[in-house]
């Protein structure tokens, strides 16, 4: 069973703990994708949850009053890429993607999505040129996400002076066409702005009526939902937010408690799984 102590997590942290385990029937979990519920790898299309978080997720579901996905993937990839379809366990499983823009719910299988904003089609066709031109160096690559287009720079040989040198150009790329910069680890995403994880997170909330929410992430996209529930939290509604990479301060910082990447999120999601939570 995995135990915090007074150390490792804060006493608000622990109220939310608490709840969620006196309160499950009223509780909501609510997870990032990459680099919480499946590790970061080099090749994006690789990533693949930790083992441990589908059985632990489909013990979990039928106890609580609702299971989110809430991620920067466009909903099908996340479908496709976690198995979530046909799980017994997951029939409430709901996936929040494109930050929000996206739904998929398990219990009808149906997606939803608005459609794309011109603004990502003229990206779509400048980057080439626009990388090209600034020399971008060798294993930049491009992600079309179909409301929104990324660049990454993890598999270039020097990723975090790629991401710097880019940073710039692209976001006058974005702002020259309407879109936002969605900056993340080693990856400048462009996308439409107007929705975040935090909006995206309120709304599913107050549409399950939750009580106690977890909610665990690990990039500076989830910041949104931390200062959602930081915002329950002043309002007296217990909360528990679990940063899932020490190594981005400026989430582990905000967090209850750190836990060492997918695989701790899913011995956390294990331990509240068990019938003695
Ligand atoms: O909101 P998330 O579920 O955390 O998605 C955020 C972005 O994750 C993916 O990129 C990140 O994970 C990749 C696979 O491990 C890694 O190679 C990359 O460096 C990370 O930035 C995904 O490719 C993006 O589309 C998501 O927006």
């Amino acid at each position: 069973m995995v135990r915090f102590d007074a150390h490792t997590i804060t006493p608000a942290g622990r109220a939310g703990l608490a709840a969620l385990r006196a309160e499950p029937g009223r509780s909501v979990v609510a997870l990032d994708f990459d680099g919480t519920l499946a590790p970061i790898v080099p090749d994006p299309e690789d990533a693949r949850p930790h083992p441990d978080v589908l059985p632990a997720l489909a013990r979990l579901g039928p106890r609580l009053a609702g299971v989110a996905v809430v991620t920067g993937r466009p909903a099908e990839v996340a479908v496709r890429y976690g198995g979530f379809a046909g799980v017994p366990g997951l029939e409430g499983l709901t996936v929040l993607g494109a930050y929000g823009a996206e739904r998929w719910d398990a219990a009808t299988g149906t997606f939803s999505a608005p459609p794309p904003e011109p603004g990502v089609a003229a990206v779509r066709a400048e980057l080439p040129g626009l990388l090209a031109g600034l020399g971008a160096p060798e294993g930049v690559r491009t992600e079309d996400k179909g409301l929104a287009v990324a660049v990454h720079t993890r598999q270039s040989a020097d990723p975090a002076g790629a991401f710097a040198a880019l940073r710039a150009p692209l976001a006058e790329l974005a702002a020259r066409h309407g879109l936002h910069l969605e900056p993340g680890r080693f990856v400048l995403e462009l996308r439409p702005p107007g929705m975040d994880k935090g909006m995206a997170l309120t709304a599913y909330l107050a549409e399950r009526d939750a009580g106690p929410v977890l909610y665990a992430g690990d990039d500076l996209g989830d910041l949104a939902a931390f200062a959602a529930l930081e915002r329950r939290r002043a309002d007296g509604r217990p909360t528990l937010l679990v940063g899932a990479a020490p190594e981005v301060p400026a989430l582990a910082e905000r967090a209850d408690v750190v836990v060492p990447g997918p695989a701790g999120v899913a011995a956390l999601l294990t331990a509240l799984a068990r019938p003695e939570g």
